[in-house]
């Protein structure tokens, strides 16, 4: 079996982390993040959501995150826009690429943006036509595509409907989401090669939350199929304020580590990335979910202790 010689992930922590903390996480800390998580290697990161702060208020600072971040030419800032009113608020920020996201699951769709897949389309056609027109890179995020947290399991020619959809609107990259990380491999590589029906691989990344705690599994066996692009999220932080119960993404410290352990080059320093999450980890009070990251931090402490005495 052959695999991609390099990957590019995509960190969605100071978004699709961030979005569902209760406490107001300061602006100054999501961009002190999104500069560390630079600094790592990143090269593209999302970074925020312009969605209605009654729906999503941890995201209400949109602007002004966007605004602090020192940019770097070689990274790729990309931000949410689910309507024309979220894409005229981003569109003064900058954004090398909006973000509109639909799901395969009717009830999802109504719950987290309050209308049918079919008037999303609807709301996102001018959106794409917009962005485009300004020269701004358009990736779609098709939530639910194995299971829903109110319809249960999805089957995959939902998937090629709304993947359809989205490329028929002028949609360029598209993004195959497994909210609540209930995916296990063949039905993640199911969800896939229906989106494959309508998006060239070269075009299509996986969004695995690590709920059910497969999410590694699922890259790998998207891996296998030649996928090469990934969200994930430093220190596994997150979940969908819309999908009750769900976790984080996948940790993007345990990605880069089975990567690198299989000799496929990232670009992305581990140990910076581990600071990173170590970072807004000490910010929110709790230990990071990545495995990687407890194992060599516990490492660094136990080498750290052996060097004091
Ligand atoms: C889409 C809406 C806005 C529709 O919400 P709505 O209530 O149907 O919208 P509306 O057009 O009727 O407007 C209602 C109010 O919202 C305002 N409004 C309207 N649009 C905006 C906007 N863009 N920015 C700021 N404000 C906005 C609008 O101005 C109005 O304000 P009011 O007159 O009441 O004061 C709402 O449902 C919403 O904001 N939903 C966001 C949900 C969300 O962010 N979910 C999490 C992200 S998706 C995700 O995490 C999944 C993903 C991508 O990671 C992949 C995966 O794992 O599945």
């Amino acid at each position: 079996m052959s695999y991609p010689t390099r990957v590019k992930l995509v960190d969605v922590g100071p978004r699709d982390g961030l979005q569902n903390e209760k406490q107001p996480v300061p602006a100054a800390v999501k961009i002190e993040l999104v500069h560390r998580l630079q600094a790592a290697g990143l090269k593209e990161i999302e970074v925020t959501s312009f969605v209605s702060p009654k729906w999503v208020p941890q995201m209400g600072d949109n602007a002004e995150v966007m605004a602090g971040i020192e940019r770097r030419a070689d990274v790729r800032y990309s931000v949410l826009t689910p309507n024309m009113k979220g894409f005229e608020a981003a569109v003064l920020s900058r954004p090398d690429e909006i973000v509109v996201f639909g799901a395969a699951s009717e009830a999802f769709s109504q719950k987290n943006i309050n209308c049918s897949i079919a008037e999303s389309i609807e709301r996102f056609a001018p959106v794409v036509a917009a962005a485009r027109a300004a020269g701004i890179h358009v990736r779609g995020a098709m939530s639910c595509t194995v299971g829903c947290p109110y319809e249960g399991e999805i089957a995959p020619e939902r998937v090629a409907y709304l993947a359809g959809l989205m490329k028929g609107i002028g949609v360029q990259h598209i993004g195959v989401a497994d909210t609540i990380g209930v995916g296990t491999p063949i039905k993640v590589r199911k969800a896939i090669e229906a989106t494959l029906q309508h998006f060239d691989l070269n075009d299509v990344s996986g969004h695995f939350h690590d709920t059910y705690g497969q999410a590694l599994s699922n890259t790998l066996a998207a891996l296998a199929m030649g996928v090469w692009q990934f969200d994930t999220s430093v220190a596994g932080l997150g979940g969908c304020p819309y999908a009750k119960g769900a976790t984080g993404n996948v940790a993007t410290e345990d990605v880069v580590y089975m990567l690198h352990g299989m000799g496929i080059d990232t670009g992305i320093d581990l140990d910076q990335l581990i600071d990173a999450g170590q970072f807004i980890s000490d910010h929110l009070g709790r230990p990071t979910q990545s495995r990687v990251a407890k194992a060599i931090l516990a490492k660094r402490a136990s080498s750290a202790a052996c060097e004091a005495v």
